[in-house]
């Protein structure tokens, strides 16, 4: 038997006996009969026969086989630097983007660290997805024990539901605790150094730590990667107390439930406290600058959500006013706020509310970082990046070995972008060129019920259509005609996808139903994986399911007549095969 290993990226080779359950491999790189082998950390094996399944493993290097092809990856984690760096990779920031970047540099036999200045982690883990999920696990359950028409339907009595606040808090702070536990421990098993202080770069491949204003201790590290994130972006003129006036951060914390709180911006931030406060019991007043609420969706997705998530809801709204001026409430005054025409700034109206969450986007946190120094100029704090991640200078230019993921380059402010960013960027540095496709990266709203989309809204598309020269085509389905979503009593929900009917391809998928935020991957790795619809439509799914929703969707997309004349479903070739 003869197995071909492919390797790439060689740097230094270190021995490696290989034994599978059919035997064992021999022989140098490229073509190699079974018995022992040379490898490097960083190649990647494939085996042309099958295996069956086997281990290999040596010197911090174990790999395994699995359906024909062996993957080897360090074991025992950091791998060894070039003696002229301290270090192959140094992550500044141990978010979800950094973390990200450095399990998977060590998977590439990277030699890694992450310099932390607070906790690790990142906003998602301690003041965002993690604990806001916590929260929102809780209405929504509230919501459904409320519902008494909801259950009533279901055939279910109960008593008045209630909560407790504090334990409400606990569920929260406790999650966010555990996962930023697995995190620091899934970098410190895999032997991803971790220094504590705040990072800055000092000169090119050099990076200095310690108390902000006397980072003392210096590395040098072949590669660095700013992942920073965001902190919370205030307004001029809005003051925060952190008691009555606060943004997500404090909120999160859920010290106490307002009677009747405003919320100012109705992004992601704004949707899902809306969802949280009104099922604690809280009235709530959007405030928004343009002029519908939730702008960054699909309209047509966007309307449909206002009437389900906040119509029926103790919600009412402002839209097309900014919120120029608050004043946290003080001597038995009520916040105040100031809400004014954002074109002429003439004051429109005064509310007096008990509370005021301040969601009007988020911040770069990338002050102090030193970019000045190697001649980087932030762009409104975000970090200028190309498609590769790669720090641009001020004439444009990538700064050989700097990159930035995440927030703090304002591409995608989301937890799976910036980790995803992470990964493609070693993957780089591995010698393999990688480019993230951003248009299949899903996000999603864990409003309840949830909205989720990937690609572009359907004004997007149109109006790219109409600059390329080809036709959009949009398809709908509804969750009414799901007899899961049925029997779950849930039907309110649409799935809608946007496409080219002359060549099938995806350009965007909407869902606002049950689970939406689980439906969308099969949309987003469809798209990642370049697939038409002719590709996916005649995929198989389980019934009855949700997934069913997305299943119709593809099946009812009309393709134009040459493209749906070449359509063979892949059961009937394997059949006629
Ligand atoms: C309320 C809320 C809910 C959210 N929910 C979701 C969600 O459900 N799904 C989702 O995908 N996204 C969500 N997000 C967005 C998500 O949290 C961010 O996109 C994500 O955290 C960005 O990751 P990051 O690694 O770029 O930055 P961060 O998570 O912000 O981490 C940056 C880290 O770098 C550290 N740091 C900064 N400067 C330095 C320095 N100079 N030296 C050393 N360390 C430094 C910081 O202390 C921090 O730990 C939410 C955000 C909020 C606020
Ligand atoms: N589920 C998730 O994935 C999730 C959840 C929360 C946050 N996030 C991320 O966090 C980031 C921040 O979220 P966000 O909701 O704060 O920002 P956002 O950009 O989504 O929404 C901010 C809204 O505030 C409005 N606004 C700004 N200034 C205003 C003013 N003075 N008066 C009235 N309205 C004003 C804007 O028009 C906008 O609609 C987002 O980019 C998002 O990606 C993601």
């Amino acid at each position: 038997m003869e197995a071909t290993l492919s390797c790439e990226n060689l740097t230094h080779t270190v021995g490696c006996v290989g034994k599978a359950r059919l035997g064992s491999v021999r022989g140098g790189c490229k073509k190699a009969a079974f018995g022992a082998y040379n490898v490097s950390w960083k190649a990647r094996i494939s085996v042309t026969r099958d295996l069956g399944v086997g281990s290999v493993s040596s010197r911090g290097v174990v790999g395994k086989v699995a359906n024909g092809e062996l993957r080897v990856r360090a074991a025992s984690g950091n791998g060894v630097a070039p003696k002229e760096f301290d270090y192959d990779v140094v992550i500044i920031g141990a978010g979800v983007g950094g973390h990200g970047a450095a399990l998977h540099a060590v998977e590439k036999g990277l030699k890694t660290a992450i310099i932390e200045g607070d906790v690790v982690g990142g906003t998602c883990v301690n003041r965002g997805c993690v604990p806001s999920k916590a929260l929102l696990a809780v209405s929504g359950r509230m919501r459904e024990l409320q519902d008494e028409h909801h259950l009533k339907a279901l055939g279910i009595q109960v008593g008045a539901a209630n909560y407790d606040r504090q334990s409400v808090a606990d569920h929260a702070n406790n999650l966010a605790t555990k996962i930023r536990g697995n995190l620091t421990n899934s970098m410190k098993a895999l032997g991803v150094d971790i220094l504590t202080g705040f990072g800055s770069v000092a000169a090119p491949q050099i990076v200095k730590y310690g108390r902000i204003g006397f980072s003392d201790k210096t590395i040098t590290a072949r590669n660095i990667i700013i992942a920073t994130g965001s902190v919370p972006f205030v307004p001029p003129g809005i003051e925060v107390d952190g008691k009555t006036v606060f943004t997500s951060d404090h909120a999160l914390k859920l010290e106490w439930i307002p009677d009747w709180i405003a919320i100012v911006g109705s992004g992601y931030i704004g949707l899902e406290f809306s969802d949280v406060y009104t099922a604690l019991g809280s009235e709530v007043t959007f405030v928004e600058a343009l002029d519908g609420l939730m702008p960054g969706f699909d309209p047509e997705i966007g309307k449909l959500a206002q009437r389900i998530l906040i119509n029926p809801r103790k919600i009412d709204y402002h839209v097309g006013v900014l919120a120029k001026k608050i004043t946290p409430a003080k001597d038995g005054k009520p916040v105040q706020i100031e809400l004014v025409d954002p074109k002429t700034k003439e004051t429109k109206d005064i509310l007096e509310v008990d509370a005021a969450l301040i969601a009007t986007g988020r911040s770069p946190f990338t002050k102090g970082l030193g970019l000045e120094k190697i001649n980087v100029i932030t762009q409104r704090g975000f970090v200028p990046v190309d498609e590769r991640m790669q720090v641009l200078d001020s004439e444009g230019k990538p700064v050989p070995h700097l990159y930035c993921i995440g927030d703090a380059n304002g591409k995608m402010m989301l937890a799976h972008a910036a980790s995803a960013q992470g990964i493609s960027v070693i993957e780089q540095i591995a010698g393999r060129d990688n480019i993230l496709n951003h248009n299949s990266v899903p996000a999603a709203c864990f409003t309840h019920p949830e909205i989720s989309m990937v690609g572009l809204t359907e004004p997007q598309a149109r109006a790219l259509g109409e600059k390329e020269g080809f036709k959009v085509s949009v398809a709908k389905t509804s969750f009414k005609a799901n007899t899961k979503a049925l029997a779950e009593n849930e039907g309110d929900g649409l799935a809608k996808l946007i496409y080219r009917p002359d060549s099938g391809e995806i350009l965007g998928v909407h869902i606002l139903g049950l689970h939406a935020a689980d439906l969308i991957h099969e949309a987003s790795n469809a798209i990642a994986m370049g697939n038409t619809i002719k590709d996916i439509k005649f995929a198989v799914h389980a019934h009855p399911t949700l997934s069913e929703v997305l299943d119709e969707l593809f099946k009812s997309a009309k393709l134009d007549e040459h493209h749906a004349a070449v359509e063979t479903p892949n059961q009937v070739k394997s059949v006629a095969a």
